[in-house]
């Protein structure tokens, strides 16, 4: 059985004074007994994250990194600062990377092996627009994704990493993928990872569904043979994140 994970994505929003506050004040109200729990935060808020969480069995996530070790990068953050930080999950190949600054899928492949090597657990994102799910081509779209992600991941290292299906058209548009819509592209993924591994590698890898999850239809979502828990972008900052990991919790 795959233990669920609910992971938020705070995106570029809450400075380090805010996140402190939030995330100290979110802490006492969160159960992870028998769930992952994960704040993926702005890096700049990464240090200030971790110590507000200490003690407990939240982790904390970056939403970007560098796949080079160090060097002449103006901007970037490597992961073995992450890993200095405290950090244990990468968000990797979100749409918005992909699609405002440019990331393809052979960067988020450099990414996702570099993660791996420092023991990074990445999130590794994908998904279709709504021009390509009316075009029928969702699953193929979605599959390349999958396969250039994993391209000279070994299967011992594929085994701990773990996807997010997000539909780009669900993303902030409170709009909600139907739990069937869902499931389909989950299951697919799933078959897609067995291809390219095995049984055993595609059983192992949870699979998380992103876009619009909220109190109100996470329950559901959660309820899919296929989907092992959520990536919480807008309700992730607010009190019903904890109603969210409750019901992954209760999922099991
Ligand atoms: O992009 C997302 C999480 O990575 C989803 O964002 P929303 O939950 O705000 O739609």
């Amino acid at each position: 059985m795959r233990r669920k994970v609910i992971a938020g994505n705070w995106k570029m929003n809450k400075t380090p004074r805010e996140v402190r506050s939030i995330l100290t004040d979110m802490k006492d109200k969160i159960c992870t007994e028998g769930v992952d729990v994960l704040f993926c935060v702005p890096a700049i808020s990464l240090v200030a994250a971790v110590e507000s969480v200490k003690g407990t069995d939240i982790a904390i996530g970056a939403e970007n990194m560098f796949y080079e070790e160090q060097g002449a990068y103006t901007g970037e953050i490597s992961a073995s600062m992450l890993v200095d930080a405290g950090v244990k999950y990468v968000i990797l190949g979100h749409s918005e990377r992909r699609q405002i600054f440019g990331e393809d899928n052979t960067v988020i492949n450099m990414k996702v092996k570099k993660a791996i090597e420092h023991k990074i657990i990445p999130i590794i994102c994908c998904g279709e627009t709504l021009e390509q799910r009316e075009h029928g081509v969702t699953l193929e779209f979605v599959e390349e994704q999958i396969r250039s992600a994993y391209y000279n991941v070994s299967r011992e290292e594929a085994h701990d990493t773990i996807i997010a299906y997000e539909p780009i058209w669900a993303i902030g548009t409170g709009k909600v993928a139907t739990s069937a819509q869902a499931q389909e592209v989950c299951a697919d993924i799933r078959g897609c990872i067995e291809r390219i591994y095995d049984r055993e590698t595609a059983d192992a890898i949870r699979i998380l569904y992103g876009g619009s999850v909220n109190a109100s239809n996470a329950e559901e979502l959660f309820a899919m043979p296929d989907i092992d828990g959520g990536l919480v972008g807008g309700a992730s900052l607010k009190p019903e994140f904890a109603d969210i990991v409750e019901f992954g919790r209760k999922s099991i």
